[in-house]
């Protein structure tokens, strides 16, 4: 069984309009909603691709609704702890060739409904997937993402985990299965820069060595992903094309990766299904489809370093 985990799900509310012009009336030319947050994205591609998994996680009043309602529709299965505030709505603009995002304020979870939450792993089973990803509301401690990670482990899950800042500088020392940072996030993990694709194997095998993390995927938007692990180091190449909406990418990637590596359990197999993921999200209007990856595959280049 795959559950993705998401403490932060959000609305995304998409807006595009040629120009954005601050201080002034701006009126969208079109816009939409979707169910996001990343465990809840892992969910929606899984689910375009044929898996089945449960989202878990945490949604509140009308917008945690609309993502409930959605997730039903879709026929994705949900077990989400109630809160009583509302999730958050993160706008992502398209404007001027560019996107930008403003991620909402989340939810208080308190003491019981963490609790509660919690009990949703008693039927884990040893070698059930578990997806931890995105932000960490504030009011939950930074340490809760190694705190879960160590305590999936000992019940023999293989975890997955996705984030940045504190909640990842903790939790890698919990040794979590696959990690998959995008270079800033890895640049802001080791409180450096990251110049070029030499700086992202060092750090990333250090990842994979010191805290014997079994897969590092370091994603690069056009340029790719790094994959630094168990079956070595190698780079892997985006597929060329324009990209329409990346919100999403790098949890396709997360997705792309997962399924891959459940039939193939081989890491080149699954980066490279990973990569081509992201680029089929990127170049699409929402997530990818499982045709779209398929047809982008033949173009990542795997180089081995
Ligand atoms: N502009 C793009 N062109 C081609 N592929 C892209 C583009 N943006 C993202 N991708 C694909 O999506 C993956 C994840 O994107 P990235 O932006 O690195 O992740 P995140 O959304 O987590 O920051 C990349 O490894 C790449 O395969
Ligand atoms: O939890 P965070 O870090 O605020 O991120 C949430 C946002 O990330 C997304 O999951 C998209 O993530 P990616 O573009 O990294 O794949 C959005 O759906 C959501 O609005």
């Amino acid at each position: 069984m795959i559950y993705t985990v998401t403490f932060n799900p959000a609305i995304d509310y998409v807006v595009s309009l040629d120009a954005f012009n601050p201080g002034e009336v701006n009126r969208s030319q079109s816009d939409y909603k979707e169910a996001g947050g990343k465990g809840i994205n892992v969910s929606r591609v899984l689910d375009r691709f044929g898996v089945q998994s449960t989202a878990l996680g945490f949604v509140g009043g009308f917008t945690g609704k609309f993502i409930t309602d959605y997730l039903t529709e879709m026929k994705i299965k949900h077990d989400f702890v109630s809160l009583k505030q509302d999730t958050r709505i993160n706008v992502k603009l398209k404007a001027d060739g560019e996107e930008s995002e403003v991620n909402g304020v989340s939810p208080t979870i308190d003491e019981e409904a963490y609790k509660q939450f919690l009990t949703k792993f008693d039927l884990l089973r040893s070698g059930d997937i578990v997806v931890l990803a995105g932000s960490l509301p504030s009011s939950l401690s930074t340490s809760v993402y190694k705190e879960i990670v160590a305590m999936l482990k000992q019940k023999g899950a293989m975890t997955i985990l996705d984030t940045s800042g504190a909640p990842l500088e903790e939790a890698i020392h919990a040794s979590p299965a696959f990690i998959k940072p995008n270079h800033h996030e890895l640049a802001e993990l080791f409180d450096t820069e990251v110049k070029d694709d030499q700086d992202v194997v060092q750090l990333a095998s250090r990842l994979h060595q010191e805290q014997q993390i079994d897969h590092v995927l370091v994603s690069m938007a056009k340029e790719g992903a790094i994959y630094v692990g168990k079956e070595g180091v190698m780079k892997l190449s985006a597929p060329k094309g324009t990209a329409i909406h990346s919100v999403g990418a790098g949890d396709s990637a997360v997705a792309g990766f997962i399924y891959s590596w459940q039939k193939s359990d081989n890491a080149e197999e699954a980066a490279k299904y990973a990569v081509a993921a992201g680029s089929a999200t990127a170049f699409s209007k929402t997530l990818c489809t499982k045709e779209e990856v398929e047809l982008l595959l033949s173009q990542v280049q795997v180089a081995h370093l």
